[in-house]
């Protein structure tokens, strides 16, 4: 099968139309990805984030690894971690080709408090970070009844421990040096409506949410912003992969057509986002999760959203509905 697909320029409005040969069944989240970084619209100046370190946790594959790209072609050196020792190789190979930036990988597993401090602290030898993004997460769908307590705790370690312990290594080393810093996290729109069928991650999320509000507040006297994103849909393998693993499991959250903007989001716009809260120019922001979903958690199935897809003929064909009823309704007055 051929298939077309769009791909927007950001800055010149500029169209361009790629061909993408894909077998039947390809995934989504395949044809979505940008095919051409040379192609990228920067919106910001190239050395917006020249002599920043910044540590993107699970920056080794997806929304990762494409906001380390941003930060990297806009001078910053970046750290990447991971489990994967040749997944991370990789990326950083990838990072370094596409951007023309700095980027190194370290192993480690966010899970593991230990196993964080040896990274905080491989990374400090070589100089202080100036910002951090978590990142790493892990998710699968699946009713909550059948969950074993080391299926949520897989997720909510990777999203909740990780997420804290990485914030407490970068807050506790900028204190004690008396040096600014910068957390984001990247959660999810759940953090605000929940989701069924993903209830350890939704929870999880949760509680960073609810980290960088506390953090922002205790840490802003010490020159530390925290942030938070919230993205909607932006197809990566393993989100796919986990969380629409089969044709009947294509419904509501990664659907396209349920999003008000009608699509899912592009990596450059996350990255301009996450290159805007991480830099010097964003200073008086703390303490916000700030979505980015094309509307979509605003449509809630508790309100009328799915009657954006109604065509002007069958709101005609509503209307003469509800004004029969308002006849009938009047025949019964006497006031
Ligand atoms: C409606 C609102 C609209 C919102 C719109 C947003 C739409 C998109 C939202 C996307 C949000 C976020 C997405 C993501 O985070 S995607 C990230 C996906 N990537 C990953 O998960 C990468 C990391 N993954 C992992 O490490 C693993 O996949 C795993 C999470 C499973 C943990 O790995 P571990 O090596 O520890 O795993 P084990 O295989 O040993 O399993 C641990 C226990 O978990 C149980 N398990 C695993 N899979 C399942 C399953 N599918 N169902 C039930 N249980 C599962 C497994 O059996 C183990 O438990 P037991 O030992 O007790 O059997
Ligand atoms: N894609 C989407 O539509 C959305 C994604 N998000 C969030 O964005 C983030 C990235 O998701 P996405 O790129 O889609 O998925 P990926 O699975 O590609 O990214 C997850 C990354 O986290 C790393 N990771 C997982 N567990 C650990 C661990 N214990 N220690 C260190 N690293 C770990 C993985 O590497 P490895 O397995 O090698 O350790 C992987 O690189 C997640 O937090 C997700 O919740 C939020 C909303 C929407």
């Amino acid at each position: 099968m051929r298939l077309i697909i769009e791909a927007g320029r950001a800055c010149d409005l500029q169209i361009k139309y790629i061909s993408v040969l894909i077998s039947p069944g390809a995934p989504v989240w395949a044809v979505q990805q940008r095919i051409d970084w040379q192609d990228c619209a920067f919106m910001f100046d190239r050395d917006l984030l020249k002599g920043k370190r910044i540590l993107v946790t699970g920056g080794g594959t997806g929304l990762g690894k494409e906001i380390s790209m941003g930060f990297a072609a806009h001078g910053a050196h970046v750290f990447i971690c991971g489990r994967r020792p040749e997944i991370l190789e990789q990326a950083v190979g990838e990072i370094r080709t596409r951007s023309g930036g700095q980027a190194d990988a370290l192993v480690a597993n966010v899970r593991d408090p230990d196993s964080i401090e040896k990274m905080m602290a491989d990374i400090w030898n070589t100089g202080p970070l100036t910002g951090l993004v978590n990142n790493a997460g892990a998710n699968f769908l699946a009713p909550t009844e059948t969950l074993s307590p080391r299926g949520y705790e897989a997720i909510r370690s990777t999203i909740m421990d990780g997420s804290f312990y990485a914030a407490q290594g970068c807050g506790k080393r900028w204190i004690a040096a008396g040096l600014p810093g910068v957390i984001i996290s990247n959660l999810v729109t759940w953090v605000w409506t929940g989701s069924a069928y993903v209830v350890p991650a939704a929870m999880a999320k949760a509680a960073v949410h609810a980290m960088t509000m506390s953090l922002a507040v205790e840490w802003g006297p010490k020159g530390i912003r925290v942030n938070a994103v919230a993205p909607g849909p932006f197809p990566t393998e393993n989100a796919w992969d986990k969380l629409n693993p089969l044709v009947e499991t294509g419904v509501g959250a990664t659907q396209a057509d349920e999003v008000p903007l009608r699509r899912f989001g592009k990596m450059d716009e996350l990255r301009n986002l996450m290159i805007f809260l991480i830099s010097d120019g964003c200073s008086y922001i703390t303490g916000d999760t700030i979505s980015i979903d094309g509307g979509h958690h605003l449509a809630a199935p508790s309100t009328f959203a799915g009657l954006s897809k109604l065509s002007p003929e069958d709101w005609q064909r509503a209307r003469e509905a509800i004004q029969a009823s308002t006849r009938k309704e009047k025949e019964g007055r006497s006031a």
